[in-house]
């Protein structure tokens, strides 16, 4: 299947189980896979035929951006929903969330998740 990415999306945010990580905020890293058939903009080089990215990252910064939660597996939950309710064309995501430098002792270099999600129809 083909696919859209959008990597590394840096946000200042402020989501997090710990109230220091609500208060003081955090680096988060999103980066997003979008699978759709992109036959009909390959083949007519129109924007109409596909997802334009430059859309797609506003409203995944937004989301970011926006209402803390306390995991970054709702965090992604709420982005790959948002991309599925926006575009028609988006059969599949891939969603992975970073937390740079979460407050948890030890050598490593960051935490993230992944949450893959297909269309329900
Ligand atoms: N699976 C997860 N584990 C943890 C999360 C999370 O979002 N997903 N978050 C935290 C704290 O907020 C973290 O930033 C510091 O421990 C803990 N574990």
């Amino acid at each position: 299947m083909d696919n859209i990415r959008i990597n590394g999306i840096k946000t200042y945010a402020y989501h997090g189980v710990f109230d220091a990580e609500r208060t003081l905020g955090q680096f988060f890293i999103t980066d997003v896979v979008m699978h759709l058939d992109l036959t009909p903009a390959s083949t007519t080089d129109d924007l109409n035929g596909t997802v334009h990215y430059g859309e797609a990252y506003q409203m995944i910064e937004e989301i970011i951006k926006g209402e803390p939660v306390n995991l970054i597996e709702h965090l992604a939950e709420k982005v790959s929903k948002a991309l599925f309710d926006r575009y028609d064309k988006i059969v599949g995501t891939e969603v992975t969330i970073t937390k740079v430098n979460p407050p948890i002792e030890g050598n490593y270099d960051n935490v993230s998740i992944t949450l893959n999600r297909k269309r329900e129809d």
